[in-house]
């Protein structure tokens, strides 16, 4: 399995982050600060934006709630299902296959990890699944209080839970066009069983932490990859980014980092940022890989805990998803910037077709391949010139028609049009 070819030689962490544009971005403890503007998690001037964005509108209504510490069921894990069996139904037959359910007992939907390549495991050495997050820092008491909405729904103007939140929901979906808002910023409070209104309104997007059926399939170049075997419409919650939330300083001890995702920055004090880090115990979105052209945006949430320091990130579709396509992120700049020169990650290995670091290896075709390819594109290009000298003959012809129309607007043009009406 690829370990995102971070070693203990690495001088800061990489982190994967919530970024300013929306993307994800690594980050280091360090360095990275100054290195790129879309840096959120270290750089500072765009962390105190976005805790300002957060913190302050959860000042006027913050309640110090007792704080629980993690309950002994949520920090159990089990133990991964190391069943191998041949999986039957692939295209292939002869190839061996390796299944395993790894949400087995920890999640209502089944994530099965198949292997159609070579006998490459996806790392169930050392990774254990867990649907929920598993707090490893100190305890906190700031929360944000519940909406009081009575009845079973809310109204927006008064629902403390919607206003408090600048992601909003439309018939139980995130409206992708919010896609600008920065997403550290972001925050969306989902109404549940504390509010007034019982959960039961339309500020609720989905009861489960993963509503889809996923498969961790092996990729060429990239290790393992997840696809979703159902359809998923644009603007759905997808799934939760799960693992062990930790201190950010703390991250600087693990081997691997280019897994982890800043989950919290403090307006003013680095030592409470925290990370979220899936490499150990996580779920089916430990599995995410980087696209170009990424299929899930990441916003940050809240249910039922409202610890400001242990939002929940999420993911939701940028578009409409067909079963079977690879769920994909951006890691952004950042990230890349720390790891592109990493020995391990020396390109992009991304599908999309305006990838913008491209992986060579993706253009080593065969004889046949490279053939039709050049047939392919010879062919889009005789059309591109077909089309381009179509679009120029009709510029020519609306330029002389106009100049026609022009000159007969002319007196000379009026008493030359009557010469020949008369000839006629
Ligand atoms: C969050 S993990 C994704 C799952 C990983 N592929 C696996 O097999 O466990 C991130 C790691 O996947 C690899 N990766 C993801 N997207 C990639 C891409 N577009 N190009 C190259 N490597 C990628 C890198 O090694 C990175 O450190």
């Amino acid at each position: 399995m690829m370990d995102g070819g971070v070693d203990n030689r690495m001088r800061s962490p990489s982190v994967i982050s919530l970024s300013s544009d929306s993307s994800i971005s690594s980050s280091s403890s360090s360095s990275s600060s100054s290195s790129s503007s879309l840096s959120s998690s270290s750089s500072s001037s765009s962390s105190s934006d976005a805790s300002s964005q957060l913190t302050p509108s959860t000042t006027s209504d913050e309640e110090v709630l007792p704080m629980e510490a993690p309950s002994e069921q949520q920090l159990e894990i089990i133990t991964v299902r190391k069943s191998r069996k041949v999986f039957a139904d692939g295209p292939d037959q002869n190839l061996p296959y390796f299944i395993a359910n790894i949400a087995d007992g920890q999640s209502d939907v089944a994530v099965r990890v198949i292997n159609t390549i070579d006998d490459m495991d996806y790392g169930a050495e050392v990774f254990t699944y867990t649907a929920e997050n598993l707090y490893k820092i100190p305890e906190s008491r700031n929360t944000v209080s519940y909406c009081k909405c009575e009845g079973g729904s809310c109204d927006p103007k008064t629902c403390v839970c919607r206003l408090k939140s600048n992601i909003k929901l439309k018939g139980g979906k995130i409206d992708p066009c919010q896609e600008k808002i920065d997403y550290h910023e972001s925050v969306l409070f989902e109404c549940c069983d504390a509010c007034g209104c019982r959960g039961r309104c339309s500020n609720v997007f989905s009861s489960k932490s993963m509503p889809y059926r996923y498969e961790i399939f092996r990729r060429k170049h990239v290790g393992f990859g997840c696809r979703t075997l159902d359809k998923i419409k644009k603007g759905s919650f997808v799934c939760e980014f799960v693992g062990e939330v930790i201190l950010k300083r703390d991250a600087t001890n693990r081997a691997v980092q280019s897994f982890m995702y800043t989950s919290y920055h403090h307006p003013t004090s680095e030592q409470k940022d925290s990370v979220i880090d899936p490499f150990f115990y996580g779920n089916a979105a430990r599995f995410f890989n980087h696209s170009c052209n990424e299929n899930l945006l990441p916003f940050r949430f809240f249910r039922e805990a409202r610890y400001i320091e242990r939002p929940h990130i999420g993911f939701f579709a940028k578009r409409d998803i067909p079963e079977g396509e690879e769920l994909t992120i951006d890691y952004g700049l950042e990230w890349w910037a720390m790891n592109i020169n990493n020995e391990h990650i020396e390109y992009c290995c991304c599908d999309a077709d305006y990838c913008v670091r491209p992986n060579p290896r993706r253009f080593q075709l065969s004889d046949d391949q490279m053939a039709e390819e050049c047939e392919r594109l010879e062919k889009e290009v005789r059309e591109l010139k077909k089309r381009l000298a179509e679009l120029r003959r009709q510029v020519k012809k609306r330029k002389l028609d106009e100049a026609r129309a022009n000159r007969l607007k002319t007196p000379e043009g009026v008493k030359r049009s009557a010469r020949i009406s008369k000839m006629k």
